[in-house]
């Protein structure tokens, strides 16, 4: 069963909190990231946090001591799902590991999601910073790489479920933004799908924010996205 996270990306409280009260029943967590913990700090996520599941989306990538140091302060807040980039390589992820591990003794770790390719990335754009290839092809090389070193799962676009499925199995958690009704604005995400296609090609999790944000009224877009879901 593929699970809604809701991407509340704003930097005003006042209007995250409405977000998140607006889907609650309707999304199985809250994803916070860049621009409402830069702004609003990590008293807010964990006030938002409070009763929900919360995928913390900071998207490490650092040396190994600087990552793993990052998730011990982190851990605290006890998200269900934390994000580093798997380029920042194999060290950087077995220690990233490794420090969710000794935080969260006697209690649920959260689970270690590396992202792979961003969606808003296509072949032409991945060739400019110098990877030769597909995007699926990176994509597995460094899902290989992830998932070996240590992560519980990867980030990656609908596109490549199929192949990681093929490829690794049922067990890594694939956490899939890039999620477009049909019909809706792709904005800035190049490698799209909509809910049930991604559902049907093996997605854990995913992750939908301005669908959902963007509209007049976001709880009924996030109750229309689970109804395709689960149909
Ligand atoms: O790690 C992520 O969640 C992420 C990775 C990625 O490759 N692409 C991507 O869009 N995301 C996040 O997923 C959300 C997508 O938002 P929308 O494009 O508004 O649906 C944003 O909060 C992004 O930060």
């Amino acid at each position: 069963m593929t699970r809604l996270i809701v991407a509340i990306d704003t930097p005003d409280m006042d209007r995250a909190a409405e977000l998140a009260r607006a889907t609650d029943g309707h999304v199985d967590a809250i994803k916070l990231g860049l621009e409402f913990c830069y702004a609003r700090g990590f008293d807010a996520v964990a006030e938002l946090a409070r009763d929900r599941q919360l995928f913390l989306d900071l998207k490490l990538h650092d040396i190994p001591n600087t990552v793993a140091g990052g998730l011990r302060s982190l851990a605290p807040l006890a998200p269900a799902l934390v994000t580093i980039h798997a380029a920042g390589g194999r060290a950087m992820i077995g220690r990233a590991r490794e420090a969710l591990e000794q935080s969260c003794v006697g209690r649920e770790r959260p689970r270690l999601i590396a992202v792979t390719v961003l969606t808003s990335l296509d072949g032409h754009a991945l060739h400019e910073i110098g990877v030769e290839g597909t995007p699926e092809e990176q994509v597995l090389r460094l899902g290989a790489l992830a998932l070996d070193a240590g992560a519980d799962g990867l980030v990656c676009s609908p596109a490549e479920l199929p192949a990681l499925r093929r490829t690794f199995g049922a067990e890594p958690v694939l956490v899939v933004p890039g999620i477009r009704p049909e019909g809706a604005d792709h904005g800035d995400q190049a490698r799209v799908m909509t809910p049930r296609a991604a559902a049907d090609a093996g997605a854990d999790w995913i992750v939908v924010g301005r669908p959902i944000t963007g509209s007049a009224d976001p709880g009924d877009a996030a109750r229309r996205i689970r109804a395709e879901l689960t149909a």
